[in-house]
């Protein structure tokens, strides 16, 4: 198995801790703690559809602002345990769907069902209970808290412990906490930075901040994980690197759905591509028939390679 996150094993740092002890494991010790971090992360949710069933559907969704559609009677289907591409030109509307799916806008007509159930009056914390979670294309993380403190946050909207429980630290509100900690530490580990762990999440390199908000949305146990330009701002090699992650993350057992401005990678990395263009659904199928697509070939012509999503 190859070790999750950035594909290394970290050096052992002076001041020792869990990324000291993973660090001087030898290299069955590792391969069985791996398997451990492997199964702490993977989704424990109860799901109504199987894998490769459709998990979440955009039903003739438009979304307008004043005059302008910004949405078209868009519909495409998201398979539960697949890697679902949305690319298009700037400006086609991927970050709107990304935003009508997450209860962010309303759609003006249409509907979004995750496993058959409407969202339509579902508030975005309602949404994220559902099982939707995301990423930004600006970064948002809380900067003063740490990076385990970012996660533990996630996992929050999973926790059951009543208010009056938290307040009287009741046994279950200890087990939780202690749970949401060590489900935290291994999401860190799983993205390839827990030895930043400790770090106010202001202070960690670009990349690490990027990867800290994918462990945090994957704190809330998502059905579906939705990354808008996970990758924006990397060198090639971290670009790599990220997809690598991403392929990771679906092989634990997660959905995503996946904005990327780098073509290649997105043919690289995704199952399927649904491909917009002004609003409109120009294609959806394989990367290999999408490649191949007279429409997208049009929608990008004359459009370089890294400037398009
Ligand atoms: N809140 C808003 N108010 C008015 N117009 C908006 C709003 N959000 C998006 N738009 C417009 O809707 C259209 C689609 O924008 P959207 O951001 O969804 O495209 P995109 O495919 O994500 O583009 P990019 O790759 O540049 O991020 C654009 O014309 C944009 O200007």
């Amino acid at each position: 198995m190859t070790a999750p996150g950035n594909g290394n094993r970290p050096e052992v740092p002076a001041e020792g801790g869990l990324v000291a002890e993973v660090a001087n494991m030898t290299a069955a010790q590792f391969a069985e703690h791996q398997t451990e971090v492997f199964e702490a992360v993977a989704p424990d949710r109860d799901m109504e559809v199987s894998v490769g069933q459709t998990l979440l559907d955009v039903d003739d969704v438009t979304v307008r602002f004043g005059g302008l559609v910004a949405l078209d009677s868009v519909s495409f289907g998201i398979r539960r345990g697949e890697i679902l591409g949305l690319i298009g030109p700037n400006g086609a509307g991927k970050t709107t769907c990304f935003n009508a799916m997450t209860g962010v806008y309303r759609p003006t007509s249409g509907q979004v069902r995750l496993e058959g159930r409407p969202l339509a009056k579902a508030s975005r914390h309602a949404i994220t209970q559902l099982g939707i979670a995301r990423t930004f294309q600006n970064i948002r993380l809380f900067g003063e808290m740490t990076a385990l403190e970012n996660v533990v946050v996630g996992t929050d909207a999973r926790h059951r412990t009543s208010l009056l429980g938290a307040l009287l630290r009741s046994p279950r509100h200890h087990r939780e906490e202690k749970q949401a900690i060590d489900r935290a530490m291994a999401l860190l580990e799983f993205v390839g930075i827990a030895d930043r762990a400790a770090d106010r999440a202001k202070n960690l390199p670009y990349g690490y901040q990027r990867r800290l908000e994918i462990a945090r949305a994957l704190a809330t146990e998502p059905k579906l994980l939705c990354l808008d330009e996970p990758a924006a701002g990397f060198n090639p090699a971290e670009k790599e690197e990220l997809m690598g992650l991403i392929r990771t993350i679906r092989d634990d057992g997660y959905t995503v759905l996946l904005i990327e401005h780098d073509m290649k990678l997105v043919m690289g990395v995704t199952d399927r591509i649904v491909v917009l263009e002004f609003g409109k659904k120009i294609a959806e199928g394989l990367p290999a028939q999408i490649r191949e697509d007279p429409a997208v070939i049009a929608a990008y012509l004359g459009v370089p390679d890294d400037d398009v999503a």
